[in-house]
């Protein structure tokens, strides 16, 4: 897991350590991970630290400071480093510092868009946790820098840490390094896509409380991902009970019943019309067709709101009270009374219609429109996108990030449904959310490993699901 916490907690953290720690020390442990940082960059990028150029640009506050000391260690290193300082004063003894280290430091000035593009790296320091409401006017040239790989100290300026949220310009980075624990903004969508790559530089913070937002990880899904032991039958492991497709939507059934077989379900009865169930059976002559015991439910892919008989084999899942993933056509008439163990998978402009929004409100701030969802309906919420954000019961709220972009294609969404049903048939004892992003994870990996780089269907990614489990890192000690 990657955990984020809110700016307060930061800073009460920080106040911590400060209160134990000499004068200066964590602002010269951040700097020392930005500068070993900063040198790789250079060496991967140029082939060589000595002689290359760097522009460091250095706000008002402590981010500025922190770039400042980062300026004065690349100096040392023989590198050529300009600090534009992008604020009317700058952290005294850090310009110090770096002056005494022959780093060139002057104020800002118009234009200075073409000094940061012609260097080999930039490091952002305008603002960091201190900021938030995009960039300045004087400097909102520089979110559509071209040219040097940019590094931002804790946040790319512009962004606001706590939320993923963004309400203005933002200089986009391609690594960003922040210290003892990522912020918000670093694993939320739309902000997450200004970060980059996300490095969490140790500096020694403790006492940290629960965090704010968790990113799983491939590895957190190799140690969960519930495998059978020699006491297992296919009752114990989970059956998975799948309410999909419909007479015109035959595919949603075969791709939900596919994945779910994939993922490991023992067992898997699929409830629907004729045509789709002869055509599951075809492709799934392990699926057992028509009512029974059921652990977890699939509910609503390829469900038309117009088809009673499937609408009320939804209805039923539902008041049985056994955990279901709720989508696409189960999401339409959604009962009164659902819980945790209920996980509805709607997409952006799904979740809109629930919530009676615009869509676009709903991927300016997926988090909030996930969250009042949760809310609403008491429901676990997972909402699908380049960033897939989970909330669920308390509140808890977790992301999942491994999806290639070639996953945004037609049957996806039924596949990630199968998948979550098997999961939760599997591990009815634990949190739905915890499971339900470890299936969205497992999905984008499965998804990464099916595209190798290229297009992909959905079926190509229910098919890698076995081969996925088994090469993430962690599984079987792989690396
Ligand atoms: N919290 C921690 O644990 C640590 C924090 N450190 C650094 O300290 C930073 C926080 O320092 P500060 O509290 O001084 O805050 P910042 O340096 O983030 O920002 C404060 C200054 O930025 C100005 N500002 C606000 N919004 C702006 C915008 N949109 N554009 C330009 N300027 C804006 C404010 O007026 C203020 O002068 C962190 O982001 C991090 O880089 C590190 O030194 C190490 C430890
Ligand atoms: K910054």
């Amino acid at each position: 897991m990657i955990v984020a916490h809110r700016v307060e907690d930061v800073r009460a953290a920080e106040r911590a350590a400060l209160a134990a720690l000499p004068a200066g020390t964590l602002m010269d442990r951040a700097a020392a991970a930005l500068d070993v940082v900063c040198a790789d960059v250079l060496r991967e990028s140029t082939g060589a630290v000595a002689g290359r150029r760097a522009v460091v640009l250095a706000g008002a506050g402590d981010n500025g400071g922190d770039a400042l000391l980062t300026a004065a260690r690349l100096a040392r290193r023989g590198v050529a480093v300009t600090a534009l300082l992008t604020a009317d004063r700058a952290h005294a003894p850090a310009l110090a510092t770096a002056r005494r280290a022959g780093v060139r430091a002057r104020a800002w000035r118009a234009g200075d868009e073409s000094t940061c593009a012609a260097a080999d790296l930039l490091l952002d320091g305008i603002v960091g946790i201190g900021g938030g409401g995009g960039l300045r006017p004087a400097h909102e040239g520089l979110s559509a820098l071209d040219g040097p790989v940019v590094v931002a100290v804790d946040v790319p300026s512009g962004l606001d840490a706590d939320t993923g949220a963004v309400t203005g310009e933002v200089l986009a980075a391609d690594l960003t390094v922040t210290f003892g624990t990522a912020r918000p903004a670093h694993l939320l969508a739309p902000a997450a896509g200004f970060c980059g790559r996300l490095l969490v530089a140790d500096i020694g913070l403790a006492d940290l409380p629960a965090p704010a937002v968790e990113r799983v990880e491939p590895r957190d899904v190799a140690g969960r991902w519930r495998r059978p032991g020699p006491a297992d039958d296919k009752y114990s492991r989970g059956v998975v009970g799948v309410v999909a497709g419909g007479p015109d939507y035959t595919g949603a059934a075969v791709l939900a019943v596919e994945a779910a077989v994939r993922a490991g379900a023992g067992m898997v009865r699929y409830l629907g019309p004729g045509h789709p169930t002869e055509l599951v059976r075809h492709r799934r002559p392990e699926v057992v067709a028509g009512p029974g015991r059921v652990q977890a439910w699939v509910l609503g892919p390829g469900v038309s709101p117009e088809d009673p008989e499937q609408q009320e084999r939804v209805r039923a899942a539902l008041a049985s009270g056994e955990p279901a993933v709720v989508d696409a056509g189960a999401l339409a008439a959604l009962p009164g009374t659902l819980g945790p163990q209920h996980v509805l998978t709607p997409h952006a402009g799904e979740l809109a219609r629930l919530l009676g929004v615009e869509r676009a409100a709903v991927e300016a701030d997926p988090l909030a429109a996930a969250r009042r969802a949760h809310e609403r309906t008491g429901a676990t919420v997972l909402l699908k996108g380049s960033v897939t954000t989970v909330v669920g019961g308390g509140g808890r709220v977790l992301t999942a990030a491994s999806a290639p972009d070639w996953l945004a294609t037609a049957g996806a969404g039924d596949v990630l449904a199968g998948v979550l049903g098997a999961a939760l048939a599997a591990r009815p004892d634990e949190d739905p959310a915890v499971v339900a992003a470890d299936a969205a994870v497992l999905h984008g990996w499965a998804a990464t490993l099916a595209s190798a780089g290229g297009p992909i269907a959905a079926l190509d990614v229910a098919e890698a699901v076995p081969a996925a489990l088994t090469s993430l890192p962690g599984w079987d000690g792989r690396p």
